[in-house]
């Protein structure tokens, strides 16, 4: 089922199917999506529903075998010109960060994607000192690439995405490998780039990170939509998260496993159903609230 929010559009895929070369089933088929502007969107499903394939076909990184994707309306064309346009408004920090960092120093692999657009020598500077605050990078500036942690390459491959100013930022499992505190650190990121305005979708199967983050979830298997709605919606619909194995959010099911009482909530003489909280902290207050109650 996918339900069109009412916010306006940026990505839409119709009908698209894409099939690797030499594969004898189609990774991506009959997809049709869209992505809305301003929203925090999780792309779920099972390693191998085509996830990855997904994020690199809406970056005009793979030419869709039939269908069509567009941005706000407008076909994407394949000519370098009009991809290099494409990839201004779409950033896409990829799964692995060894296959985006192309150059040998943090700060030339930042400038590097800022050099492509031919910016001004003034405006490229300026880009480069402001990536490296907003990513607290500027002690790893002149750092070998080859010498960081993981999650450090991680952090200087988005900052080389956000350099760019995308409007939509895609990431593809953006927490894989990340212990919590460099998953926190990420998130906190995301919520700052988020605020900032530009629209984000992350492609992941950790259920938990999609529940406390998303606003929007499409849910994807076997290379097509199995739903996209709000996200609540999405973790409410119980019956669909069982049957593909999913499982459901930690959260959500202790607050499920709750008696019903600490569920509702006294709001004069009626008791409404509250839904699930989002946060451990947010859980945490509401049990001390019922509790203060009694
Ligand atoms: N280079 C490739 N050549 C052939 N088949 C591929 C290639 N890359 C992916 N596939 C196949 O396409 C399908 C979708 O893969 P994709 O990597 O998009 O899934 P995913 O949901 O991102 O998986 P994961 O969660 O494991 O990253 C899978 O069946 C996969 O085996």
């Amino acid at each position: 089922m996918i339900i069109l929010d009412n916010s306006p559009s940026l990505l839409q895929f119709e009908n698209v199917f894409y099939t690797y070369p030499g594969a004898n089933q189609a990774a991506i088929e009959d997809l049709s999506l869209s992505i809305p502007a301003g929203k925090r969107t999780a792309i779920l499903g099972h390693n191998g529903c085509g996830k990855s394939t997904l994020l690199l076909l809406a970056d005009g990184l793979y030419r869709c075998s039939a269908g069509v994707i567009s941005w706000q309306g407008k076909p994407m064309q394949y000519q370098a010109r009009s991809l290099n346009q494409w990839r201004q408004r779409i950033g896409l920090a990829f799964q692995d960060p060894e296959q985006q960092l192309v150059a040998a120093t943090v700060e030339e692999d930042i400038s590097y994607g800022l050099c492509n657009l031919q910016l001004s020598q003034s405006e490229i500077v300026a880009r480069l000192d402001q990536t490296l605050s907003d990513f607290n990078l500027q002690e790893l500036a002149n750092r070998p690439l080859h010498y960081l942690s993981l999650g450090q390459k991680r952090r200087v491959a988005l900052a080389g995405v956000m350099a760019l100013q995308p409007q939509l930022l895609l990431l593809d499992e953006p927490t894989a490998y990340l212990d919590r505190l460099q998953t926190r650190h990420l998130m906190q990121e995301l919520d700052r780039i988020h605020g900032n305005g530009t629209t984000i979708v992350m492609a992941t199967h950790d259920l938990d990170l999609a529940y406390g983050w998303a606003d929007w979830a499409i849910v994807l298997h076997q290379g097509r939509v199995l739903v996209s709605d709000q996200a609540d919606q999405v973790f409410n619909n119980v019956t669909l998260l069982e049957q593909l194995e999913l499982g459901m959010p930690t959260l959500w099911e202790i607050w499920n496993a709750l008696p019903m009482a600490f569920r509702d909530t006294a709001n004069g003489t009626l008791r409404e159903r509250e839904s699930p909280p989002k946060t451990v902290a947010e859980l945490r207050s509401r049990l001390m609230q019922y509790q203060h109650c009694q």
